[in-house]
């Protein structure tokens, strides 16, 4: 990439800021004691207040100490690096389609507007079965598969290896968010038996304008959790939940960056919120970023759970097929639409339609 084409420039009240605005951070997260050994460590009611304010105030945190092997980390990030030095014939050969929805890409836009980026996907679950179509209760099912680079050659197991470890860490964090939520430990994970998570390898190269591009344009996570793993550059900001300013993520040696995806947000009725955020590009530096998106199967309708819904607390959102939303969502990233694509607030309920419901509640009371 080399010029900046005007598909990439954002409008004037979504480019960046090149002062940037590291104060308060937000906040990083000890998780040695789940890993003590210890069979109730997971209870660790400190840790457990810790993850439930940091989901409250900020629906992003970071974590340390969290069990995942460096090495696996590094071996990953080391493919990452060769499959992206690799001249562009290459790469095109496992271009992501419609159809092959795994792999490579390099116009992928985020709200219409193209990120300077370009991405390798794959997934856990080989094949992952979702919905044949966009259409409304679609009953018929196909097949996505992963497509492999002949190089590198160890791309494929460091693949493996590291989603492996990251999915087990996933499945402690729903842990940690249910008690944080007053729910059983085990309350999330049936939903992710047939999972459709996916691992995104990002490299974003040096950008000649960073003030009118964008990594990634400012955007929310659809799918419950995403575990990101980040290099040394930084460029990740995250909009502070209490006075809508971005705040950059400043880069820790080996920790993760936790985030609350759309999905908690509906299952906990917006206790927990699915924050906006956005990564700025460098006109020096190029960075690599290594999202891990997990989702629930696809035939989980998505609704606030019952235990966090009250006639007081009536829930927010009408339930949704997460098979409909993750494939209306990959459609989107393959054409620039002329419309905003799906986001979770289509499914919310109004606030005078609340006020109706808590209304009538009252008055046959
Ligand atoms: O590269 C990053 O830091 C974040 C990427 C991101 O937000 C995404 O791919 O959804
Ligand atoms: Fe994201």
């Amino acid at each position: 990439m080399g010029e900046v084409e005007p598909a990439f420039i954002q409008d004037l009240q979504h480019r960046p800021k090149l002062t940037i605005i590291e104060a308060e951070g937000i906040p990083l997260i000890d998780l040695s004691a789940l890993n003590s050994g210890s069979a109730d460590a997971v209870s660790d009611a400190s840790l457990v207040s810790d993850i439930g304010d940091a989901c409250k105030k900020w629906g992003f945190f970071q974590v340390i100490n969290h069990g995942v092997p460096l090495e696996k980390r590094e071996k990953l990030e080391k493919a990452a690096r060769e499959l992206f030095d690799q001249p562009l014939e290459e790469k095109v050969k496992m271009r992501r389609d419609e159809v092959r929805v795994y792999g490579y890409y390099d116009t992928e836009h985020t709200k219409n507007v193209r990120d300077w980026k370009e991405v390798f996907d794959f997934t856990l679950q080989n094949p992952t079965i979702v919905p044949a179509s966009t259409r409304p209760h679609e009953e018929h099912v196909v097949e996505w598969y992963n497509q492999w680079p002949q190089y590198p050659p160890q791309l494929r197991e460091a693949c493996e290896e590291y989603a492996e470890e990251v999915e087990r860490l996933c499945f402690k964090l729903m842990e940690l968010i249910a008690l944080s939520l007053g729910l059983p430990t085990d309350s999330f994970n049936g939903f992710f038996k047939d999972q459709t998570s996916f691992v995104r390898l990002n490299h974003y190269p040096p950008c000649p304008a960073p003030d009118l591009a964008l990594g990634v344009g400012r955007h929310k996570d659809g799918g419950a959790l995403t575990v990101l793993a980040q290099d040394d550059v930084g460029g990740l900001e995250v909009k502070r939940k209490s006075d809508g300013e971005w705040i950059r993520v400043k880069p820790t040696p080996d920790a993760f960056i936790i985030n609350v995806g759309d999905i908690i947000q509906v299952w906990s009725n917006e206790r927990y919120e699915s924050v906006e955020h956005r990564v700025m590009v460098n006109s020096k530096k190029e960075r690599f970023s290594i999202p891990f998106f997990f989702n629930p199967a696809h035939y989980t309708i998505v609704k606030p759970l019952e235990e966090l819904t009250s006639e007081d607390n009536p829930p927010k959102y009408r339930p949704y097929s997460w098979g409909n939303f993750l494939v209306t969502r990959k459609g989107s990233n393959f054409k620039k639409l002329d419309v905003e694509n799906i986001q979770i607030y289509h499914f919310r309920v109004s606030e005078s339609e609340l006020a109706n419901r808590f209304g009538k509640a009252v008055s046959v009371a």
